[in-house]
């Protein structure tokens, strides 16, 4: 049965309460069940009374503005480590994007996706413990405190996560309840803090600057808390291509299923395309410049143990071992993630230059209807200069056939990043669907 609260959009609300008490699980089957049923439906769900109070969440946000309202040079004492496939330390606007793209060695796409540069700055934290990733601290007097509290906020943000996959056991009704929970040792998991920086609304609209572009996640489930800006926005299962607002709730958690949650699930459980764009409200921009306002957010990745993938879910004939395994992993991972933004980027275009080549043949047909001795005007900078009307027809011709050969050249690259990006996820899950 359905969850009976939504959000605005649709997006079920279901109150987590009866899985704080370990006692008493009277009402854990029917949470289970709607958190199933949202994930089979729409992949995302808002959860409230979880176990993370609302006082812990608002002090987690003023660490993470403070955190970034640092002094660049402080923040760059914990820089990001060199590397695509690292999440650790300080990523500064733009870095993230850049880095996947230099890992596939792709200069003409590197300059393509500079264009668009990703507006945000990111801090990426893990377990102490996981010494294959080692966090990236500031050191303790430039920001007092906020290592030990990020290291809590983790382990209790990792009880959450705990909690949903033994839910998710029950609403899919498994034998072993603890199955999901027990692939996941703590160690692996990914707290990310962002913020998306104030930028000319209008940079947005144009997608001249990109907040976060169309995406699904990896590995089993986001935990995502997000502050009162807004703009978090999922495609609509049944409408693909039409996306939904997901409106910040105050101290909700946004859960969503991601890609190993749905392939373990054969599909059941869906992991949601999603992006964060510009609010389409009219206070989304504050001051002369339009400017966005900025907004911060914190996903916690739960992803699963090292240790489970060779064990469990390799297939019998790929004898590689561990280290390799995860390096492997993480290559398709990031070939896939790079193929998807290709893949939207192109469209974009494609789409831009349609619209260009449907107003010359407009334009065109105009003309066509005019006696041909009849003056007409181009634009000159902030003049208007006469020119012949053949002059006018041969160059709008002219700019049609360079049209036209541009959107065949994208059309064979969309093409190409179509099979790449269904490649990469056929890898993926080649490598981790459980076998028969
Ligand atoms: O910032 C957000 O609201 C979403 C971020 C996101 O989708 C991600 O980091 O995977
Ligand atoms: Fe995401």
């Amino acid at each position: 049965m359905p969850s009976k609260i939504t959000s605005a959009m649709n997006i079920p609300v279901v109150d987590f309460s009866p899985w704080k008490d370990p006692q008493d699980r009277t009402g854990h089957p029917q949470v289970a069940q709607e958190i199933v049923d949202t994930f089979k439906n729409v992949g995302f769900v808002y959860l409230v009374n979880h176990s993370l109070p609302g006082i812990v969440l608002d002090e987690t946000f003023d660490w993470t503005k403070c955190f970034f309202s640092l002094f660049e040079e402080d923040k760059m004492k914990a820089p990001h480590p060199e590397g695509w496939a690292v999440y650790r330390g300080y990523s500064w606007p733009g870095l993230e994007k850049i880095s996947h793209v230099s890992a596939g060695n792709n200069d003409e796409l590197l300059k393509e996706m500079k264009q668009v540069p990703d507006v945000k700055e990111i801090y990426d934290m893990g377990s102490e413990r996981n010494f294959h990733q080692p966090n990236q601290w500031l050191p303790e007097d430039t920001l007092p405190g906020f290592r030990d509290f990020m290291n809590q906020f983790y382990w209790e943000c990792g009880q959450v996560a705990d909690e949903v996959l033994r839910a998710i056991a029950v609403g899919l009704d498994l034998e072993d309840k603890a199955y999901l929970a027990k692939k996941h040792s703590g160690e692996n998991h990914h707290q990310r803090l962002l913020h998306y920086l104030p930028v000319p609304a209008e940079d947005l609209e144009k997608e001249r600057a990109s907040r976060c572009m169309a995406h699904t996640d990896w590995s089993t489930l986001t935990l995502l808390f997000q502050d009162d800006c807004g703009g978090l926005e999922l495609e609509d299962v049944p409408k693909p291509g039409t996306f939904i607002p997901a409106a910040p709730i105050k101290n909700a958690v946004v859960v969503n299923a991601r890609d190993v949650l749905q392939m373990w699930s054969n599909n059941k459980l869906k992991s949601t395309n999603h992006r964060v764009t510009l609010l389409p409200l009219s206070d989304r921009f504050d001051g002369e410049n339009g400017m966005t306002h900025e907004r911060f957010s914190i996903p916690f990745r739960a992803s699963i143990a090292r240790s489970v993938l060779p064990a469990r879910h390799v297939n019998p004939t790929m004898s590689i071992p561990n280290e390799a395994l995860q390096k492997l992993l993480q290559e398709i991972e990031t070939q896939a993630i790079t193929s998807q933004q290709q893949l939207n980027i192109t469209k974009a275009q494609i789409t831009a230059k349609q619209k260009n080549a449907r107003l010359l043949e407009l334009t065109s047909k105009e003309l066509s209807t005019l006696p041909k001795e009849t003056k007409v005007y181009e634009g000159v900078g902030k003049m208007f200069v006469g020119v012949p009307m053949q002059a006018v027809d041969k160059r709008m011709s002219s700019e049609n056939t360079t049209l036209k050969t541009d959107i065949s050249g994208l059309e064979k690259k969309l093409d190409y990043f179509e099979t790449t990006h269904t490649k990469a996820r056929e890898n993926l899950e080649a490598i981790l669907k459980p076998r028969k």
